[in-house]
């Protein structure tokens, strides 16, 4: 695991193929951060998101892959696992003419999959970016195939460090793991958001007041831990006073499995990636 910074790489012309949630997020904090809207073009069959794509950030919109990916030496294959082989097959042809950067942001489908689908000899990089990058705040894991040469790897790194960090993983089977944790990771935050909004208004709270405490409480909590050098148990026992309120929240905590739980639904995630490489093969 190496943890990149390119963030002097200058980027090529990228075409997103999909203008969905991720691309949105992406497209949102590469423009927030300089990037020219006029050298991203998007490829999004559905008319409200192209439209609005193009209103918010002034990139250029396209309603096919082909149009969009012809202009573009990197690109962003922002579709949902289930129509990545529809897709990547019929830009084969052009793959071949452009000999493209194939940047791959979809759970579970493979490098290997991606390049045999793309007609082959292909440099594919599988990164798995999350929403927080919309704010630059995003995390994401990056695999290379061995096509792809050192200044395709460092545009990679550029694109994605535009909108956060970026983390190198040596091994592609680890990818399945960096989605389930970092890829869904913040609907994990969010769930947990609602959750405690929902028990302070049980506890008699205002729902206004409730979202206010729950939210800034996140926040605050999570700089803490990116901020400080200390780990996680040390601040967590720091809140903990002995008898206190905290220690009969933890205890709550443990022993109905919070960790055990935790475990299970990242094993969920990560067996879901592997299914979702072999069913939409
Ligand atoms: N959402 C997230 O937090 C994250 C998502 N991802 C990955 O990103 C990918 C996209 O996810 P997400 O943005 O949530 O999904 P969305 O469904 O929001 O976006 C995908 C978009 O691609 C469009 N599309 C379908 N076919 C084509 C085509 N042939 N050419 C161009 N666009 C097409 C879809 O249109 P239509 O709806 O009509 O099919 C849809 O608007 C997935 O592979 C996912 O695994 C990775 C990290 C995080
Ligand atoms: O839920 C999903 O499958 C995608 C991948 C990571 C986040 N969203």
């Amino acid at each position: 695991m190496t943890i990149a910074d390119s963030r002097s790489t200058p980027l090529p012309t990228i075409a997103f193929i999909g203008g969905g949630n991720m691309a949105r997020s992406l497209i949102g904090g590469l423009v927030a951060r300089g990037v020219a809207p006029g050298s991203i073009r998007v490829a999004e069959p559905v008319t409200a998101l192209r439209e609005a794509l193009a209103a918010d950030f002034g990139v250029v919109t396209f309603s096919t892959a082909a149009e969009a990916a012809d202009g573009a030496s990197l690109w962003l294959l922002a579709v949902k696992p289930q129509v990545m082989r529809t897709v990547c097959t019929d830009l084969a042809g052009l793959a071949r003419e452009r000999a493209p950067l194939a940047l791959s942001i979809a759970a579970g489908i493979t490098a290997g999959q991606l390049e045999r689908w793309l007609g082959g000899g292909v440099a594919v990089v599988r990164a798995m970016p999350n929403t927080p990058a919309l704010l630059g705040a995003g995390i994401t894991g990056l695999f290379a195939n061995t096509r792809t040469d050192p200044a395709q790897r460092e545009q990679a790194a550029a694109l994605m460090g535009a909108v956060g960090s970026s983390v190198w993983i040596d091994e592609e089977t680890q990818m399945d793991a960096v989605t389930a944790v970092s890829g869904s990771g913040p609907a994990y935050l969010f769930l947990l958001a609602e959750a405690m909004q929902a028990a302070g208004v049980a506890q008699g709270l205002p729902a206004e007041a409730a979202r206010a405490l729950a939210n800034q409480t996140l926040l605050g909590a999570a700089r803490m831990l990116t901020e400080t050098d200390d780990t996680a148990d040390v601040l967590r026992a720091r809140v903990t006073s002995p008898g206190g309120t905290t220690q009969a929240a933890i205890e709550t905590f443990e022993a109905g499995g919070l960790r055990e739980l935790v475990g299970r639904a990242i094993a969920a995630a990560t067996a879901r990636g592997r299914e979702l490489s072999a069913a939409n093969d």
